[in-house]
């Protein structure tokens, strides 16, 4: 297996981190890319917002969307009540191989399953093949030009959303995802929350968006 930088932040992980322990893997992968090499890990300062959202929204059926190295399904994991699940999608084998380590070391496997393909494939698979009905949780850190799609399909073709579903998008100002955010804040359908702080592991500013769906308005109701 080629020695890259997400092996390498595996391996400090098993050799440093206690198993069985989801706080205890955080923190050493934002101890490992805050003093050796960085990494796209949402991160200790943008984690305490997805903690918080998640605390509050008290989700039983959540999606992730972009699972790279497995940090924030440990991390959201890591405060699911019993009997909730995570379904994280990855389209790349080689983060779906580490990803897969690093939850299974951090004893959260029951609650999170990888779902291994590109979003708009999985997506529309969701309800018949994964017994998903609605949605209550998404957290969208994949491509951010991937972000405006995947939300439609979410809502428009898939029906996944419910009314007080929360969707919550890392990144919005850095890199940015400006035609989700020029979507989500116009649509009358979205509450929306924006909430400043900065770039994993830098100086940066960055920001997080929460939009929690108002339900279908009545024109859908014709
Ligand atoms: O680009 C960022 N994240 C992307 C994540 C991609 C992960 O998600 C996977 N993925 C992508 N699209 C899909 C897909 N569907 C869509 C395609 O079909 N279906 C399934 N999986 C998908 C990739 O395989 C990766 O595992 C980012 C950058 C910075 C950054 C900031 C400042 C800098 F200077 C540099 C970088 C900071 C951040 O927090 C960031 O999240
Ligand atoms: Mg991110």
């Amino acid at each position: 297996m080629a020695e890259n930088k997400e092996k390498r932040i595996l391996n400090f992980v098993l050799q440093n981190a206690v198993r069985g322990d989801p706080q205890s893997v955080v923190d050493t992968i934002d101890t490992y890319c805050s003093q050796k090499e960085w990494a796209m890990n949402v991160g200790d300062e943008k984690g305490l917002i997805l903690d918080k959202i998640v605390e509050e929204t008290k989700p039983s059926v959540l999606l992730e969307l972009g699972t790279y190295c497995g940090y924030s399904a440990v991390r959201i994991a890591g405060l699911l009540k019993p009997g909730a699940r995570l379904l994280t999608i990855e389209f790349n084998p080689d983060f779906v191989a580490i990803a897969k380590q690093m939850i299974e070391f951090a004893g959260v496997q029951d609650k999170v399953k990888i779902l291994e393909g590109p979003s708009e494939t999985i997506i529309p698979q969701l309800k018949k093949k994964h017994e998903v009905d609605t949605l209550d949780f998404v957290f969208l850190d994949h491509w951010k030009d991937r972000y405006l799609p995947d939300t439609v399909l979410l809502l428009v073709m898939c029906g996944m959303q419910r009314k007080g579903s929360v969707l919550l998008a890392d990144n919005v100002i850095c890199p940015g995802a400006p035609e989700f955010i020029k979507y989500i804040r116009n649509n009358n359908h979205f509450k929306c929350t924006n909430f400043p702080s900065h770039l994993e592991y830098m100086k940066a500013k960055d920001a997080m968006e929460k939009a929690v769906f108002l339900g279908p308005g009545l024109e859908s109701m014709c």
